[in-house]
């Protein structure tokens, strides 16, 4: 045999074996059994048991329930046959979401998300394909570890911003108010969502940036509401796609023509806004003009007609949509949690505080090099993503064609939800795994090893579709939080302080969702000295 037949048998031979093994797949197809899941009745499958869930209990919390029932990692629910599958632990979410990422990236059609409002210009919804590919790879480029470098001054402007405005007039500790859920929400929904837009389109006033964080917040909700599967009865009958808005029962109809002008906006305003201080000259660097000059773009540009080169502008605009987006209520989740858990665990605030004072001293602020000297305040973040997952359900996926795994039968076209908080919850993964215990994340001194999975990659997803926009998330968060416990104290609120000994539950604290977010909470932030306080009024001052 020739050697240079070799590397072709070496990659023919397994593909061959690929296509025996899905012929026999198919002809196998009705003897395999789907894998374990509550039995259905004929036709219509688990309709009755999806249509009278308790709509109180948690979505993931109700399929790691079903998991312990049927003793399986996992499941199997057909609703008018439409599939789904679970994936309760790591290991099937390896095996299936990593491992056999070709079949498993695809995204679900989702009648609503589409008919309500055009989402489909957010890569994160869009089927596995060459388009997906082509904006992946461009949102990659600029948001991979090493490139994201590029972005920390606008981090810290914002965090500037953020203590200037948490900074009370004078230090005065006792006198200080309770601060109340929707004035930390709005602050930190500010930080988050100012900061992703400096990045992606350059804007940097107060006036352009409330008008778009508030965009993105209602937009949001048509997200939240739409992308779990059967949160609308439309996901399991896309026909009723047809039904007019007035027909009884249409409210999702309703619903999609209210959600539809707030998505086009949040697409479309602020990428006009970008090409017209482009035009004038005013444009500061971001991803949207670093992009269109890489590719010459910028001389094509017709502002009156918004008119699109169908390639990639319309690739960087579409990234650039899909950062603000997904940056937003995602960080402002993230950050969140681990205010209220800092407020409610004073020993894990009073370790937090020593490591900050013995590290980094009082007279300056922490800034993103200091990370990897501050391994406690790292392993509380991770603490705070593995027992308050922002996304416990991650995005759901969609499989390419049919499938075997551990003898059950996976259909094309099933949809795969990988239950992030059954995994990060998982007892075998994280001793006490109801406990929240940062220490878990601190290196084992001899094998210089993290004792548990490490959430920081666990929290993202699996496979190829895992979150491109985790390291700048990472980033983002951990600015806020390293420079809020170096100049704060926060506590759980006065009022209440004797009372509160129950500790956050990632249940009963929670609203569920795709994105879910703590219940409204108060608690105390106060300047820990007023040295702390002037350096919260000075922020980054002259070093940005
Ligand atoms: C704490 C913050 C965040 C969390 C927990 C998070 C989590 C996730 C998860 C679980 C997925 C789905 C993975 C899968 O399908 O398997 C995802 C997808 C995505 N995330 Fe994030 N994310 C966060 C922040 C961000 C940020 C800051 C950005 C943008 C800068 C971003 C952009 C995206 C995009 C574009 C996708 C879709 C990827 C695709 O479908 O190919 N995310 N994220």
């Amino acid at each position: 045999m020739s050697i240079a037949l070799t590397p072709f048998l070496i990659l023919a031979i397994p593909f061959g074996f690929y296509h025996l093994y899905v012929f026999l797949l198919r002809l196998l197809r009705p003897r395999l059994p789907y894998p374990p899941g509550p039995r259905g009745y004929p036709l219509i499958g688990n309709l009755f048991n999806e249509a009278s869930k308790n709509v109180e209990q948690h979505e993931w919390a109700r399929y790691l329930k079903m998991g312990k029932e049927y003793n399986s990692d996992v499941l199997h629910i057909n609703v008018l046959g439409d599939h789904t599958l679970v994936l309760n632990s790591a290991k099937t979410a390896n095996e299936l979401l990593e491992k056999r990422s070709g079949l498993y990236s695809d995204r679900p059609r989702k009648a609503l998300l589409h008919l309500s409002s055009r989402w489909n210009w957010n890569f994160a919804t869009m089927l596995y394909s060459n388009k997906w590919r082509a904006h992946r790879r461009r949102f990659h480029q600029d948001f991979q570890a090493k490139a994201i470098s590029f972005y920390h001054p606008f981090i810290l402007q914002s965090t500037s911003n953020f203590l200037k405005k948490l900074a009370p007039a004078e230090y005065s500790p006792l006198s200080i108010p309770d601060i109340e859920h929707a004035e930390l929400e709005s602050h930190v929904r500010n930080y988050a969502g100012s900061t992703i837009l400096r990045v992606v389109y350059g804007m940097s006033t107060q006036e352009e940036l409330n008008d778009y964080v508030q965009l993105a917040h209602l937009a949001a909700e048509s997200l939240n509401a739409t992308m779990n599967h059967g949160s609308f009865f439309v996901d399991y009958l896309p026909s009723l796609k047809y039904m007019p808005a007035w027909f009884p029962g249409a409210s999702f109809k309703r619903k999609a023509n209210t959600w539809a002008p707030m998505v086009s906006n949040l697409i479309n305003a602020p990428w006009k806004g970008v090409k017209s201080s482009m035009v004038n000259g005013t444009a500061l660097p971001c991803f949207a003009t670093n992009n269109l000059e890489k590719f010459n773009l910028v001389s094509s540009f017709d502002i009156k007609n918004n008119n699109l080169d169908q390639g990639m502008e319309e690739v960087i605009k579409n990234c650039s949509g899909a950062a603000y987006f997904g940056g937003t209520d995602t960080t402002l989740s993230l950050i969140m949690s681990s205010i209220l858990v800092l407020s409610r665990h004073p020993e894990v605030l009073e370790k937090a505080h020593e490591e900050l004072d013995r590290v980094i001293g009082t007279s300056r602020l922490p800034q993103l090099q200091d990370r990897d000297k501050l391994p406690y305040l790292q392993a509380f973040i991770k603490e705070v993503e593995r027992m308050y997952p922002v996304t416990p359900l991650a995005v759901a996926h969609r499989v390419i064609s049919d499938d075997i795994y551990n003898g059950y039968f996976i259909p094309k076209g099933i949809l795969t939800f990988l239950n992030l908080s059954a995994i990060l919850h998982s007892e075998e993964l994280y001793q006490d795994s109801l406990k929240f215990n940062p220490d878990r994340f601190l290196q084992n001194e001899k094998t210089s090893k993290l004792l548990s999975p490490d959430p920081e990659i666990v929290a993202f997803g699996f496979g190829r579709r895992i979150c491109p926009g985790r390291h700048f998330a990472l980033d983002s968060a951990w600015s806020l939080i390293a420079c809020l416990l170096a100049t704060c104290d926060i506590t759980g609120p006065s009022e209440d302080a004797q009372k509160i000994s129950r500790k956050p539950d990632p249940v009963l604290d929670y609203f569920d969702g795709l994105i879910v977010h703590p219940k409204p909470y108060k608690c105390r932030i106060v300047p820990r000295s007023i040295t702390a306080l002037n350096l919260m009024k000075a922020g980054y001052e002259n070093r940005i």
